[in-house]
């Protein structure tokens, strides 16, 4: 621990979640998501009757039935496995940890306030995305930058991009792997799927899927998987336009169709597991991948709050201080 007044301290960022997997729940949740222009930039005379016309009263009930499968008894599993990510690093560097979610509780700003309340005036911001986007990483930055300006103090901030091709974290997401394979034996099959985004955004310069390619070949590398039974596709897309291709849910139904009995997913974009990995991926996908054929499905936990990835956090925090 550095000296008092002169310390530093940890915000962990994600995107957050509902508080109750109610409609209710939901619908306050998605509607502040969903009015970030970051996340949709449409003309907000175009957008906002669409989203409160539309998407909010239809959407919100359905997606709350799907949170109540995957809901824990302490709560989103997003919260659940952020909260003890906050817990275990906050123990292996000795500083004081905050999380704030980008939308919904805590927020970024009871983040802050909770690290200055701790007499940090320098604070390293980690948004738990591995891959930058401007839909994720950026839409962090803008919502800091938000809440900042009402601060009279501003802490010195050091702000953390992207960590894709940190080597902690490809042998983690490898070590996870090979965890599953121990017990289970090796697949037919591995595929990497992240989470998508609109195709025009990353034709206007998000460097999204390079990080994400970039993350399939160094993590091909580290589990020396032939190419031939590797590969990657994009899930979760949202309304009518085209997204990053190819999807995943195609290439699965694809996989099953060729002969892959033995089909692992995992999804290297997703800090913790949460409703788009364990209903979306393990519950929706295992279902086209049966249909289609297949006959043995395996969802390869997020990193969560494994040993390996708390150390992968603390090796990126403590690069990030040098200087302080
Ligand atoms: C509307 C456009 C969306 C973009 C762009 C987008 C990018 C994006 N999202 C994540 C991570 C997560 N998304 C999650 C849920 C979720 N995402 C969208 C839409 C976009 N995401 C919606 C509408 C939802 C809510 C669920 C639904 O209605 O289908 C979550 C899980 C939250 C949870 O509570 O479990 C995460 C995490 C990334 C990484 C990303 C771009 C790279
Ligand atoms: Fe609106
Ligand atoms: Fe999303």
């Amino acid at each position: 621990m550095n000296k008092d007044n002169n310390k530093y301290g940890v915000l962990l960022v994600n995107l957050g979640t509902p508080d109750t997997p109610t409609a209710a729940g939901v619908k306050q949740f998605l509607s502040q998501f969903l009015h970030d222009k970051r996340v949709v930039d449409m003309t907000r005379w175009l957008w906002c009757p669409i989203l409160h016309g539309v998407i909010l009263p239809i959407r919100s009930p359905k997606v709350a039935k799907l949170y109540q499968t995957v809901w824990m008894e302490e709560g989103s599993p997003l919260m659940v496995y952020s909260k003890r990510q906050q817990q275990a690093l906050q123990d292996a560097l000795q500083v004081p940890v905050a999380l704030g979610m980008t939308y919904g509780n805590p927020s970024i700003q009871s983040g802050l306030e909770a690290l200055k309340q701790q007499g940090c005036d320098k604070v390293v911001v980690l948004p738990l995305y591995p891959q930058y986007s401007g839909t994720t990483t950026a839409a962090v930055f803008n919502r800091l930058a938000k809440d900042l300006k009402s601060m009279p103090y501003i802490p010195e901030l050091r702000f953390i991009n992207h960590y894709y091709d940190h080597p902690d974290y490809i042998s983690a997401l490898a070590d996870s792997a090979k965890k599953v394979w121990a017990e289970k034996g090796e697949p037919d099959y591995l595929l990497c799927s992240y989470h998508g985004i609109p195709k025009r955004y990353a034709d206007n310069g998000d460097p999204y899927p390079d990080h994400c390619n970039g993350t399939t070949e160094l993590l091909a590398q580290a589990l020396a998987m032939p190419r031939e039974k590797m590969s990657m596709s994009y899930q979760s897309i949202f309304g009518r336009e085209e997204w990053l291709k190819p999807y995943t849910e195609g290439t699965i139904k694809a996989l099953a169709e060729k002969g892959v009995k033995r089909l692992d997913v995992m999804c290297p974009a997703f800090s913790v597991d949460c409703l788009e990995t364990l209903e979306e991926i393990a519950e929706q996908c295992k279902e086209v991948f049966i249909e289609a054929g297949g006959v043995e499905f395996n969802l390869i936990p997020c990193l969560n709050d494994d040993e390996a990835h708390i150390a992968m956090m603390e090796s990126l925090v403590k690069q990030h201080v040098q200087g302080w």
